[in-house]
């Protein structure tokens, strides 16, 4: 998909809701427990009360992987369900080696045809590349995270030509040399968006997929003022407090009326901070 796809969706939705597709089996309303892939079922009545409400869909792939074989057939079902038109991302925090990135890359461009994918760029620019080969399919590049543990080593000063700046600045100023505002975005949490403005002045077109509003407490009313750009920029994913509003019969019904809010809360921002 490309950015401007993802800007006329954005406009057409009034929304930029990433909704999470964290679905862990311990969490599923217990009537789908007897149905033979329950957790495709899950998701598959999450995406069809919610997908006129969202631009994005992120399965973390932790949620599936973790069951093995079976695990992967949910998440290539839950793939299909997905509309065409909605953005779709692998949240799997990827990056080795060049050769090993390229299998990567083929795993999930190819094989389950997701649009993006998460990559961590600890590994530098080799361990990048090859995800970027691919036509149209993104890599969002981990920079400022929503953990705690973002203190360890992003928050690091780093001098570089007399100045000094943070690792997850130096991390965004020297991708983009690897990459355009039209294949790479970068994720910034939304429990810092205190640093977002600054994000801005590095990076003012890139798209930031921002994690970390509900269940992690960030403020998207914040987020939106300081981190929309002209042509929004912004995905902000919600996954908890989306998909489990309700554990019971009336799950999708509920994940609907929360996913709802938070798009009108966004449209509200759509018409204030989109600059014209
Ligand atoms: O910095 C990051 C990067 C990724 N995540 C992922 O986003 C979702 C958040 O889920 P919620 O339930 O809305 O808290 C989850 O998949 C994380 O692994 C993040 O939170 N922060």
């Amino acid at each position: 998909m490309t950015r401007q796809e993802l800007f006329d969706q954005i406009q057409r939705k009034r929304s930029y809701l990433c909704i999470g597709l964290d679905t862990d089996i311990k969490k599923i309303p217990p009537h789908l427990l007897q149905l033979e892939d329950p957790i495709f079922e899950f998701n598959r009545q999450i995406i069809e009360a919610t997908s006129d409400l969202c631009v994005a869909y992120k399965p973390n792939i932790a949620f599936y992987e973790a069951h093995g074989p079976k695990g992967w057939v949910s998440l290539a079902r839950t793939l299909e369900v997905i509309p065409k038109d909605i953005f779709t991302i692998a949240d799997a925090k990827r990056g080795d080696i060049g050769n090993t990135s390229e299998l990567y890359a083929r795993a999930f461009f190819d094989q389950l045809t997701f649009d993006s994918l998460t990559v961590a760029p600890y590994m530098g620019v080799d361990s990048v590349t090859p995800f970027l080969q691919f036509p149209n399919k993104w890599v969002i590049l981990l920079a400022l995270t929503s953990n705690p543990g973002h203190d360890d080593f992003q928050m690091l000063s780093v001098v570089s030509e007399g100045k000094s700046y943070f690792m997850f600045e130096k991390v965004i100023q020297n991708s983009q040399a690897w990459a355009t505002a039209d294949n790479m975005m970068y994720v910034i949490g939304a429990t810092r968006h205190d640093y977002i403005e600054r994000v801005r002045e590095i990076a003012p077109d890139h798209f930031l997929l921002v994690p970390g509003v509900g269940a992690q407490g960030g403020d998207l009313g914040e987020v939106s003022r300081y981190g929309m750009n002209k042509q929004c920029g912004l995905l902000v994913n919600s996954a908890r407090q989306i998909i489990y509003a309700s554990q019971g019969e009336d799950f999708a019904e509920k994940a609907r009326a929360a996913a709802l809010a938070v798009q009108q809360e966004m449209d509200r921002y759509l018409n204030e901070y989109l600059p014209r």
